[in-house]
């Protein structure tokens, strides 16, 4: 049984006079459920709050306003629950809703729990179906956008594959909707720069990210070892089709050298709180000899955190090098920046342990996207 994720843009869930689209959401849990008697496990992210709510509201285009916005997806949620419900139900299957906030990837326990809900659900062969909360996130708790939240769940439920369904057959080498020249991308092996600035942004009124966001998403997602298909949603059966073998769309090649999901969670989901600066000796140790930070390569440190948050390790060039958790506040940082690790009982009166940043707690940033 494999598990997979199945991320559903607002462009193919919405109609074009606004409000959603019932026929489709009914074909799209139509495939999913035949997935589903095929054995494998669903997690599907969707889209589609802000522009159901759109509609209920009477507004013409996507509010730019926080609140109105707020208060769209607050309206147009509830209706995007009811479309799968009813849909679902025809198929004999059962939904869950679970909106989640960046804060909820950003501590470990939160991060754990989600991931408890979520592999409970499934094994009660229910499907999650996951949002951003819109009706709380602000902008500094915001994942962004869904192709970025779609990356972070695959990572969380360790999915083996992310289909991201968008109005579009896959990457092209331009906007094919701007340029009718422009060519799918089949195979894509490594996401280079170039490949990148093939991507451009929303093509749509109700769209957010555009395929650039989706390639990022990828990028991320790869790096978990997780392949990554980008299809048609607005075609029947290609989900079905597509993991019997036949190829669709725009397929990303995993890493075969997965990071874990720790290291996965640290690199993407922990937001940054400050920085050590640390000395040359200190980015070798860490960068060719795999070892831990150790309170005598820091230099200076920047900003205000506590033991468990993670910071970025920074040369003192002020290139960063690594983002790891700490086993000491900046308070704490501060004093034994310097220093031997003899020396930190002595002055703090107390010693959680020698390193500053625990090897196992760091990524180094080359290896990631
Ligand atoms: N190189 C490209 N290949 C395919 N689509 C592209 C490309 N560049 C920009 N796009 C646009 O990305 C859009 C899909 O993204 P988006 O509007 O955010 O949809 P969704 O709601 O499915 O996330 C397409 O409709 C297309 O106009
Ligand atoms: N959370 C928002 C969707 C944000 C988003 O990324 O939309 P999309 O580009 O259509 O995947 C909503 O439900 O309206």
């Amino acid at each position: 049984m494999s598990r997979i994720v199945i991320k559903i843009g607002s462009n193919i869930l919405t109609d074009i006079k606004g409000g959603l689209n019932q026929k489709r959401i009914y074909s799209i849990a139509k495939d999913i459920s035949d997935v589903c008697e095929a054995g494998h496990e669903i997690v599907i992210v969707s889209s589609g709050a802000v522009a159901a709510g759109m509609k209920k509201l009477g507004l013409k285009e996507k509010p730019k306003d926080i609140r109105l916005k707020q208060a769209a997806a607050a309206v147009g949620q509830s209706s995007l629950m009811w479309a799968y419900e009813k849909s679902f139900s025809d198929f004999k299957k059962k939904v869950a809703q679970v909106l989640l906030t960046r804060e909820d990837f950003s501590e470990r326990s939160r991060y754990l729990n989600s991931k408890n809900t979520i592999i409970t659900l499934l094994s009660y062969g229910i499907i999650p179906i996951i949002n951003e909360n819109d009706t709380v996130a602000t902008d500094e708790i915001k994942f962004g956008d869904n192709d970025h939240l779609a990356a972070l769940v695959s990572g969380l439920v360790d999915a083996e594959r992310l289909i991201i369904l968008s109005d579009v057959e896959g990457l092209y080498s331009s906007d094919p909707n701007k340029n009718p020249d422009a060519k799918i991308i089949p195979f894509v092996n490594e996401i280079t720069s170039e490949l990148e600035a093939m991507a451009g942004g929303a093509g749509s009124i109700v769209g957010t990210g555009g395929m650039y966001s989706k390639i990022l998403a990828a990028k991320k997602a790869v790096s978990y070892g997780i392949k990554v298909n980008i299809i048609s949603g607005r075609k029947k059966g290609l989900i079905v089709s597509l993991l019997r073998g036949i190829h669709y769309g725009t397929e990303f090649k995993p890493h075969l050298k997965r990071i874990s999901s720790r290291k996965g969670w640290i690199a993407y989901a922990i937001k940054p709180k400050g920085s050590l600066i640390i000395d040359d000796g200190a980015v070798n140790a860490i960068l060719k000899a795999g070892k831990s930070l150790l309170p005598s390569g820091i230099v200076k440190v920047d900003g205000v955190f506590d033991i468990g948050d993670a910071v970025y390790c920074v040369d003192i060039r002020g290139k960063r090098i690594a983002k790891g958790i700490v086993n000491y506040s900046s308070h704490d940082t501060e004093k034994i920046k310097g220093k031997k690790t003899s020396e930190i009982e002595p002055i703090l009166g107390y010693k959680y342990s020698d390193e500053v940043v625990h090897r196992d707690n760091l990524v180094l940033l080359a290896s990631i996207p």
